[in-house]
């Protein structure tokens, strides 16, 4: 049975009218362009180079997301000689609570290392930055570059192969020759932590990092519910059959593509819980104790052998929706 726990902070917080202005301030600046337009001039921007986000390095060592203000952004720009209706080109994806717009802008036709130096910062792959910044800036992040991206794969109709137009905010292009208005998408993506009442099922697939193991996941089939795209995954993946789902919490994952990752805990038959891999995609897949898991997620980052392998086991990082899974079903085999 798929349950649903109405535990989001998101019903907790609806009813306060500051979220509920900020949220009607957004929409209004998805549907009128020149408002979105004004509120560009006093937002900020969160920078990118060929999708890469702009991090900064902090006298303590850590790595921050730097917010510019869209003037800032404006002089930079001014200093390399580039006109700032280059600034048209962001994407609105938020706003702080006294309404400051937030936006994002990638700046790839631009030098590298000129811009890094204005901006006192280092553009960073995606990757490397889930380690390095704080949860609440991942997603800050990771929202802007799925947006980007989109608008960067999506510029031409299917339908007449014209150029579409997009509006200022960026939710949403339309091609004039058709009438067809297209929207970013997200492709549904489940991930299950298996677990057999004592121990959980974790896989790698040979693309992952060197000795990462993660909760098996899989892309929603045309027409399936989320119970079936469980069950059809743990199947193919692993070769079992699941008893029982139970909703988790979800989370949207940018790579490769936009995703939105609907995370579960799944229980397999008692005594049916031999793995039987099929296909190509998994290279490994093993059951885990409980000690195991408690031990990978203190480690916070790979630790290595002589010869530069893993030389143990270890998880996604705390972001993605792997390792919170895996933290809570660690937590619920704790006694009380
Ligand atoms: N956030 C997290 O914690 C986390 C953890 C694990 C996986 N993921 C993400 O989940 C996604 C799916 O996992 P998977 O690779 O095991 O999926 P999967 O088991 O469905 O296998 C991927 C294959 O499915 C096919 N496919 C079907 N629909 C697709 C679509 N819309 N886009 C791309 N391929 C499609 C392709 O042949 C592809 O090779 C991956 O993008 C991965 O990055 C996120
Ligand atoms: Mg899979």
């Amino acid at each position: 049975m798929l349950r649903l726990p109405f535990r989001s902070h998101l019903l907790r917080t609806c009813h306060y009218s500051s979220y509920v202005s900020k949220m009607r301030y957004l929409m209004r600046l998805k549907e009128d362009d020149e408002a979105c337009q004004k509120a560009l001039q006093s937002g900020t921007i969160l920078l990118y180079h060929k999708l890469a986000p702009l991090l900064r390095r902090t006298e303590m060592g850590t790595y921050e997301l730097p917010v510019l203000q869209v003037l800032d952004v404006s002089e930079i720009l001014n200093k390399l000689g580039k006109d700032k209706q280059l600034l048209n080109n962001s994407v609105l994806t938020g706003c702080s609570d006294s309404h400051v717009a937030q936006f994002s802008l990638d700046v790839g036709s631009l030098e590298q290392a000129a811009l890094e130096e204005l901006c006192v910062g280092v553009f960073m792959d995606l990757r490397k930055a889930f380690f390095l910044l704080k949860n609440s800036d991942v997603s800050l992040v990771t929202r802007g570059q799925a947006l980007l991206r989109w608008h960067q794969n999506h510029r031409y109709c299917s339908a007449t192969g014209q150029l579409t137009e997009r509006n200022q905010a960026g939710s949403q292009r339309v091609c004039n020759s058709s009438g067809i208005t297209y929207y970013p998408q997200m492709a549904p993506v489940v991930i299950v932590l298996v677990s057999d009442g004592k121990r959980c099922l974790l896989a790698r697939q040979s693309s992952f990092p060197q000795g990462m193991y993660s909760a098996l996941a899989g892309f929603c089939d045309m027409g399936e519910t989320v119970q079936e795209t469980l069950q059809r995954e743990v199947a193919e993946e692993v070769g079992l059959e699941l008893e029982s789902v139970r909703y988790s919490g979800s989370q949207h994952w940018p790579l490769p593509q936009s995703s939105l990752m609907i995370g579960c805990h799944g229980l397999v038959r008692p005594g049916s819980t031999q793995i039987n891999l099929s296909g190509s995609e998994l290279e490994h897949a093993r059951w885990f104790t409980l000690q195991e898991i408690q031990e990978a997620l203190q480690r916070k980052r790979p630790s290595r052998n002589s010869k530069g392998g893993p030389s143990a086991f270890w998880v996604p990082p705390s972001y993605a929706i792997a390792n919170q899974l895996i933290q809570e079903w660690a937590s619920q085999q704790l006694p009380l």
